[in-house]
């Protein structure tokens, strides 16, 4: 469903992807973990088709990653770390925006669907810059699936939300995974990527590990069972090399 290959993203000088080579299967639950800088924003950007890499190549469903980037955008939803909300309109309005963007015939009626959903119906009309941290993560949720996207991209999802919240939104992911969609996530908490299909470890805009967590496992000297550790001796491992 994504090959990329040997892909490269400057700025200026420095480097921020550095020779990515992945593939992710259909139906997969992907994580992308790494500390602050290691590159994953710009990797999603570059998947979803809004930085152009400096250089190699990519296909999503076959697709050109930059030459057909307008059908990629058709079939994937991509949540942001700053959830892309305009915070004026109330959360009706919002939901109702996106799917006038991609062209649904009855955007209130979409509108109403996904508020139900994801459980902000009751805020449907309170304006977003009013709501807490976890209800307009759910309101962005909601975007970036009012044109049913078979992938979904997402952004740290769960950063600055409660655990309660947390725990929400890795249900859906969850459910909306049985449902056949496929989903790329990064976070930073180690507890949501072990519960990844696959995971890429990622340092100074490269991959410095993926698998399962058990091949992961498996791959190094040593024997370690949480992610966490497994991160931590990738990490010092590249360090050091
Ligand atoms: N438009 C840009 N111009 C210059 N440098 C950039 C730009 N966008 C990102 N960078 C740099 O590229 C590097 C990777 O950034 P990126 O946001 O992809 O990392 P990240 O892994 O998502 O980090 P975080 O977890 O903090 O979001 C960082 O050093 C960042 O400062």
């Amino acid at each position: 469903m994504i090959h990329l290959h040997h892909i490269r993203k400057q700025f200026g000088h420095f480097t921020a992807v550095d020779d990515v080579t992945l593939s992710i299967e259909k139906g997969t639950v992907y994580g992308l973990l790494g500390a602050n800088g290691a590159g994953k924003t710009t990797l999603i950007k570059i998947m979803c088709g809004l930085l152009d890499p400096t250089s190699g190549t990519g296909t999503i469903f076959g697709h050109d990653l930059v030459r057909e980037r307008n059908r990629i955008k058709q079939s994937i939803g991509y949540m942001s770390q700053k959830f892309s909300l305009y915070q004026d309109l109330t959360v009706s309005e919002n939901i109702a925006f996106y799917a006038r963007l991609y062209g649904i015939e009855k955007p209130e009626t979409r509108a109403r669907e996904l508020s139900e959903q994801f459980d902000v119906y009751t805020f449907k009309d309170k304006v977003v810059y009013s709501l807490s941290s976890g209800v307009r993560q759910r309101v962005a949720f909601a975007c970036a699936l009012v044109h049913a996207p078979k992938l979904l991209f997402l952004d740290e999802p769960t950063s600055g939300v409660d655990p309660l919240a947390r725990r929400k939104v890795w249900k859906w992911l969850y459910r909306l995974a049985a449902d056949g969609m496929s989903i790329v996530v990064t976070t930073h908490y180690m507890d949501e990527a072990e519960h990844c299909d696959r995971i890429a470890l990622m340092n100074a805009g490269r991959i410095v590990a993926e698998g399962t967590l058990d091949t992961l496992r498996k791959g190094l000297p040593v024997q370690l069972h949480s992610l966490e550790d497994i991160f931590v001796h990738v990490m010092r491992e590249d360090v050091n090399r």
